[in-house]
């Protein structure tokens, strides 16, 4: 069993829901969030860091600089810093020369452009076609804060390795998996899973999901709960900025019932996780240890790609930092802080990207 708080290590290891999308917008949305919102009294600070963090998240837009051409010298001196992974691909490939190549792919905003129907972010058949070549070549996974059945049935590739909920629910290649039948394959796919550190939390979050539903889904028009099955996700995209407050304050309500979960925030989602040290970056240094790469950061053999556009990516670039090898590739086309090395605009230059990875080993 998992603790609370507990750092899990590798050697702890032990369905998508569909809904209707998007909900009616009403008119009286605005007075209705007034009146959820006056039902919990939250500091007036605490709401305010999380609306400037709401936000922020996601811009469609660049933000107007303040002086004319203040927001190009940031743009150039951010790129400065991290450079297209495409521009520096020749170093790149030079780094990783002679070395094992890892590839780690986020899926929403870096295998699927962002767009407002979670249940919508299909991969083009290109995309698909890219990855297949990369893991043809190289061990590869999808890490992502879907649940790892719908981040499989948007990606289909049985070869790969999947992270859902966040890195909580790891699971090996099932290509061997789909040749078994009857309980053998039961068995197989029970084999296939790797770890997951949160499953105590299962019934706590099945429990926070129908609260969820009831106060947040039903209560503020366009909003979304999303069961990611160890996580669920909330999301506002859909919300009107005036109902944003109410939002998070009836979240915030349903967690003040569960002191084991923790809220976090993502691209226009709020995101309710289990109060465990555990994140991407843990998940990428499970994954390079059950591929036989020992999470050692002595260990210059071995050159892993991470590549994500989320600010839970940024844990597992924090990983490759930390062990100064290796390429955390941020997806974006604005500055944003990241401990990522390099940077890609959207998934369009991430497919392209892919496929010169392919080229580059195919010719050495
Ligand atoms: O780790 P990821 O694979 O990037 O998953 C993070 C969240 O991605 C999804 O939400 C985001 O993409 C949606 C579809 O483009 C978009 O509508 C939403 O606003 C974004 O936040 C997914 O629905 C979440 O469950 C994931 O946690």
């Amino acid at each position: 069993m998992t603790k609370h708080g507990v750092v899990i290590g590798p050697e702890d290891v032990a369905a998508a829901r569909h809904f209707s999308f998007p909900p009616p917008r009403t008119a009286a949305g605005g007075e209705s969030c007034r009146k959820l919102a006056a039902q919990v009294d939250l500091g007036p600070a605490v709401v305010g860091s999380w609306l400037d963090s709401m936000k922020a998240s996601s811009p469609r837009h660049r933000l107007m600089a303040p002086v004319p051409g203040a927001a190009d010298a940031e743009h150039d001196d951010w790129m400065e810093r991290h450079p297209s992974a495409l521009d520096r691909f020749d170093a790149l490939a030079a780094a990783a020369k002679g070395k094992q190549v890892a590839v780690f792919l986020d899926y929403d905003g870096t295998l699927s452009p962002i767009v407002e129907d979670p249940d919508r972010a299909v991969m083009t058949d290109e995309m698909r076609d890219a990855v297949r070549g990369v893991a043809a070549r190289f061990p590869t996974a999808i890490v992502s804060g879907r649940c790892r059945d719908k981040v499989f049935s948007f990606v289909r590739l049985a070869e790969l390795y999947y992270a859902g909920s966040h890195g909580m629910d790891i699971r090996g290649p099932t290509a061997d998996a789909n040749h078994h039948h009857g309980n053998g394959k039961a068995e197989a796919e029970a084999e296939a899973v790797l770890c997951q550190p949160a499953s105590e939390f299962l019934p706590v979050m099945q429990e926070v999901y129908a609260a969820l539903v009831a106060k947040v889904e039903r209560a503020i028009p366009g909003a979304k709960v999303e069961d990611n099955k160890f996580c669920l996700s909330v999301h506002f995209r859909c919300v009107e900025e005036a109902c944003w407050a109410a939002l998070f304050e009836q979240v915030r309500a349903v967690l003040r019932d569960h002191p084991g979960l923790r809220l976090t925030q993502g691209r226009k989602v709020l995101e309710v996780r289990p109060m465990i040290r555990w994140d991407k970056g843990k998940a990428l240094e499970f994954l390079l240890h059950a591929l036989g790469f020992a999470a050692d950061a002595d260990r210059d053999d071995v050159f892993p790609i991470y590549v994500g556009d989320d600010r839970t990516d940024e844990d597992a670039f924090r990983v490759l930092r930390a062990r100064g090898h290796g390429a955390g590739i941020l997806v974006s086309r604005f500055p944003k802080d990241t401990s990522a090395s390099f940077t890609l605009r959207d998934p369009a230059e991430v497919k392209e990207f892919l496929r010169k990875l392919v080229g580059a080993n195919d010719d050495s």
